[in-house]
């Protein structure tokens, strides 16, 4: 690696923006960032940022890049590090086209997603490139296009970084890119056992992405309703059982524990709330479809998550559904005129 360090934010939203800041600190790296629908915003103004780990800050990228458009925009670029911090949700082909122009044989990439077995699409895509695993623990949102906040934390680093496979060629190479990376901040770490800390985000994010999302109340608001409590217990209760059955250690107060943390933080919006407020597509495979089939593997029942799973994937292909109701442009005037503007602008 030259004495620069070049990164590549892939998804610059609320996690890649915060990530990207924090990297832009040191004056060694270059950080530059793959926008999709804030693009105009963070082109000219780039990104303000207000948190509670690290305080308030502006950030602007070196370079900003539209979503499938990067591998025309930055064929000169060589990237050290490119972090995947956008949704892991419906077709990733685009994204994965985007990245086949732009990663080199020393490029490590680095996932910055919930869910299991995020790393698997890439190291598919990318069979020899170093891939580092991220596990995120706060809670934060883009408010507009190019603001951030950042509210809760989950009482650990920010940042935990660890080498998710074992068959990785130069495991060596490996962790040292690791050490690189989680040294760039003090709310980044290091992680050896990145299964057990893999799993105990799943458990979390079963337990609350999917009830907070199914009823549109954030964390707090949630904890006030008679019975939710319980209903979030079994939920992580379903989700450990799994955990212990495919042979991870994980402390037994750890379902109890999920609750805790969210009642002891400052409310939560989860990232799968966010998006069904803003009517875009969840994240559901990666948490809740994984959970299913492991439990089928290793014979637990989980009725609860079952359930969710069902709920929110209905949930899902009604707001596709609706995503996918576009009228062209050339005859928006027409259209406008026979069911008026504002029956347009609803859906
Ligand atoms: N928010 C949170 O508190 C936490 C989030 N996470 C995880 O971090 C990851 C990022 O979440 P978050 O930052 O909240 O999400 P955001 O929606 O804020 O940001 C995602 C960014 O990636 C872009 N994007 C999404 N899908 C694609 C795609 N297929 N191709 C290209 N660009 C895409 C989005 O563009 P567009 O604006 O057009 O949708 C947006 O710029 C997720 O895996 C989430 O689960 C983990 C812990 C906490
Ligand atoms: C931990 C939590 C709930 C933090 O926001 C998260 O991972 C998410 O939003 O998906």
């Amino acid at each position: 690696m030259s004495s620069k360090c070049n990164v590549l934010i892939y998804g610059g939203g609320a996690v890649g923006s915060i990530f990207g800041w924090r990297l832009a600190q040191q004056s060694t790296n270059r950080v530059s960032v793959v926008c999709r629908s804030n693009f105009e915003r963070v082109r000219s103004t780039g990104y303000a940022l207000k948190t509670a780990a690290w305080g308030s800050g502006c950030f602007i990228p070196d370079q900003v890049f539209k979503a499938g458009h990067v591998r025309r925009s930055s064929h000169l670029q060589s990237y050290d590090y490119v972090v995947c911090s956008n949704k892991f949700a419906g077709d990733l082909t685009p994204t994965l086209r985007d990245l086949s122009g732009i990663i080199r044989p020393t490029t490590t990439l680095v996932t910055a997603q919930n869910g299991m077995d995020v790393e698997v699409p890439l190291r598919r895509a990318f069979p020899t490139n170093t891939i580092l695993t991220t596990i995120c623990n706060i809670g934060c949102s883009q408010i507009l296009p190019g603001l951030v906040e950042q509210t809760a934390d989950l009482k650990r680093k920010a940042f935990l970084i660890g080498v998710p496979y074992h068959d990785n060629s130069d495991r060596n190479a490996a962790l040292r890119r690791r050490n690189a990376l989680a040294a760039m901040d003090s709310e980044f770490d290091s992680i050896d056992c990145v299964a057990e800390a893999r799993w105990r985000k799943l458990i979390f994010n079963c337990a609350w992405n999917s009830t907070t999302a199914l009823t549109g109340l954030n964390t707090h608001e949630l904890l006030r309703r008679s019975g939710a409590s319980q209903m979030v217990l079994q939920l992580a209760q379903e989700a450990y059982n799994v955990a212990i059955a495919s042979g991870i250690q994980l402390d037994p107060q750890m379902p109890h524990e999920t609750i805790k943390a969210a009642a002891t933080s400052a409310p939560i919006t989860p990232s799968t709330l966010q998006d069904a407020r803003n009517k875009r597509p969840m994240e559901l495979t990666p948490i809740f479809g994984y959970l299913v089939m492991q439990a089928a593997k290793v014979g637990v029942q989980v009725p609860c998550i079952t359930l969710m799973y069902d709920l929110l994937r209905q949930m899902n292909d009604a707001l596709v559904a609706r995503q996918s109701w576009q009228v062209p442009d050339m005859l928006l005037p027409a259209v406008e005129q026979l069911l008026g503007r504002e029956q347009i602008r609803e859906r």
